[in-house]
């Protein structure tokens, strides 16, 4: 560091951010080699909130960057794909990338240390877990679901978590059909015999899907995308949802699981996670459905009670299934799938006409480069600005950015309690300053808190901290300049 930089004070670490307030006020007193201000194009640029890229005018948008970019410790386990590995590393950031899950004391040494992790849908960050994340200010689920955080306590602790809503969701959506015509063509057997060298050419109880009824269970971003498909190849589609949803195309709401259990051919299940899906496809269920019809699920695997399927299928009840997920499912590709990981798999593998995958409905090329740049770009947004578009656990919060002729000017984020009284005592701490623009919302218990301040000294950036800290009603204060 030059030595103009020794009079400059430096916060607090934050987070365990080393943040010296010298990035500012002169790039020759930065110490990073890439977070410097005079070129902000060595960064990569985070896209705006529509996803455009940055435009090139001579004022842009300001790349805020409080703390040196290589302190930022990021860990991705669960073979994050390579462009939100490139995404987070093009920062500077520093990225450890580990292809499977960690067993849980392992888990808590690793996150003790960081400040972003990502994960998919293996790694369960409990509170246990999330307790000993002492420096970690925000999660990436590179996925869809966000069963496997506990998010209330996330929030509660100023953690914000982002997930990809619906970039896997065609995938998932196009393994479906795929498993609709194997299950009624009894592929998996046939292809199974033929590999041990046995010709088996049947017709008894193989049947076209074109006539045939798919009933959809949680009609959202999957259950929807495959009604559109299941449509196009002949098929009639009811579906069942919580919700009041519109129809696609000639598709029929039904009102009740039961009218739709006792009306389709194939079932799909397409619902979250969530304490009332559990099991909700069990004994009573299947005596629900037609006999000889189809059971699908690649949604979580508590949602389907599979003793009771195991049952159903060996009385003939059930002509086929595919079940992508289970209820306990390993950190890691291997040997795993025996009764030691769930007490009835081997009965499950041992039945006919049953497609078992290892949760691959979102792993395709497409949609893993997608979740990548979608959750990876979330991820900068938040680290560098604190913008909250599109997290789960927090209220949405953003501001326009602060542009690169605005040197002096710094962002506030005070994540609190959202109790009486709180607004009052943040506006006397930031009343004597100059706020430009300033916005709060809240989510629940939590409040967050955003204001953009001009033509502030590091020494009263140093102050606008400590004394946010030193609010009972603080749960996390960042200051990005
Ligand atoms: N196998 C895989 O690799 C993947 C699995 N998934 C799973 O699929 C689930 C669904 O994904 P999306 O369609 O994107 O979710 P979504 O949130 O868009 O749709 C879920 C639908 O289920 C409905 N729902 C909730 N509770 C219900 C209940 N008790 N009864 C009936 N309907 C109910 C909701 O109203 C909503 O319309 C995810 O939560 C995730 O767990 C998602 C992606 C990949
Ligand atoms: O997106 C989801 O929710 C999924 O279930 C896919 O999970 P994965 O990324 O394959 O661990």
């Amino acid at each position: 560091m030059g030595s103009a930089a020794k009079d400059i004070p430096t916060v607090k670490t934050v987070n365990g951010l080393a943040r010296t307030l010298s990035n500012s006020l002169s790039v020759t007193t930065s110490t990073s080699p890439t977070a410097t201000y005079s070129n902000p194009n060595t960064l990569h640029s985070p896209s705006n909130f529509f996803g455009a890229p940055l435009s090139r005018t001579t004022t842009r948008p300001k790349i805020l960057k409080p703390f040196i970019a290589e302190d930022i410790k990021i860990l991705l386990l669960e073979n994050v794909n390579q462009s939100g590995q490139q995404l987070l590393r093009d920062q500077g950031y520093h990225v450890e990338a580990l292809k499977s899950s960690l067993p849980e004391a392992e888990l808590i040494e690793k996150i003790k240390d960081v400040h972003v992790i990502g994960i998919r849908s293996k790694t369960k960050l409990s509170e246990n877990v999330l307790r000993e994340a002492k420096h970690l200010i925000v999660v990436g689920c590179f996925c869809i679901g966000t069963n496997q955080v506990d998010l209330e306590y996330a929030a509660n602790h100023g953690i914000a978590v982002f997930n990809s809503p619906f970039a896997n969701s065609r995938s998932v959506a196009e393994l479906v059909i795929a498993e609709v015509i194997s299950l009624a063509r009894q592929l998996g057997d046939r292809s199974n015999e033929l590999h041990k060298g046995t010709w088996n050419k049947v017709s008894a109880k193989c049947w076209e899907i074109r006539g045939k009824t798919l009933g959809i269970i949680g009609y959202g971003h999957i259950g929807s995308q495959l009604s559109v498909l299941a449509e196009a190849m002949g098929m009639s589609v009811i579906y069942y949802d919580v919700l009041n949803l519109m129809a696609l195309g000639t598709a029929r709401q039904v009102p009740t699981l039961h009218a739709l259990l006792n009306q389709a051919d194939f079932v799909t299940c397409h619902v979250p996670e969530l304490p009332e899906t559990k099991n909700m496809i069990s004994v009573t269920q299947f005596e629900q459905m037609k006999e000889g019809s189809y059971l699908i699920n690649a949604s979580r695997g508590t949602v389907v009670d599979i003793p009771a399927l195991i049952n159903a299928m060996r009385n003939g009840k059930i002509a086929g299934a595919a079940l992508d997920v289970y209820p306990s499912e390993p950190g890691g590709n291997g040997d795993y799938f025996t009764n030691s990981l769930n007490a009835w798999a081997e009965d499950l593998r041992s039945l006919k006409n049953i497609i078992l995958t290892p949760h691959i409905g979102g792993s395709t090329e497409e949609a893993q480069r997608a979740i990548g740049v979608e959750v990876g770009d979330a991820l900068v947004r938040y680290v560098n600005s604190g913008v909250t578009l599109g997290a789960v656990n927090l209220p949405e919060v953003n501001l326009r950015s602060l542009m690169s002729d605005e040197q002096n000017h710094a962002r506030v984020i005070y994540i609190h309690h959202n109790v009486p009284g709180v607004l009052r005592k943040v506006n006397e701490i930031l009343g004597d300053h100059n706020v430009d623009k300033q916005i709060t919302d809240n989510k629940g218990d939590v409040a967050y808190l955003m204001a953009d301040v001009s033509d502030v000294s590091p020494t009263e950036i140093k102050e606008i901290f400590e004394s946010l800290e030193a609010l009972p009603s603080r749960i996390m204060t960042r200051v990005l300049y």
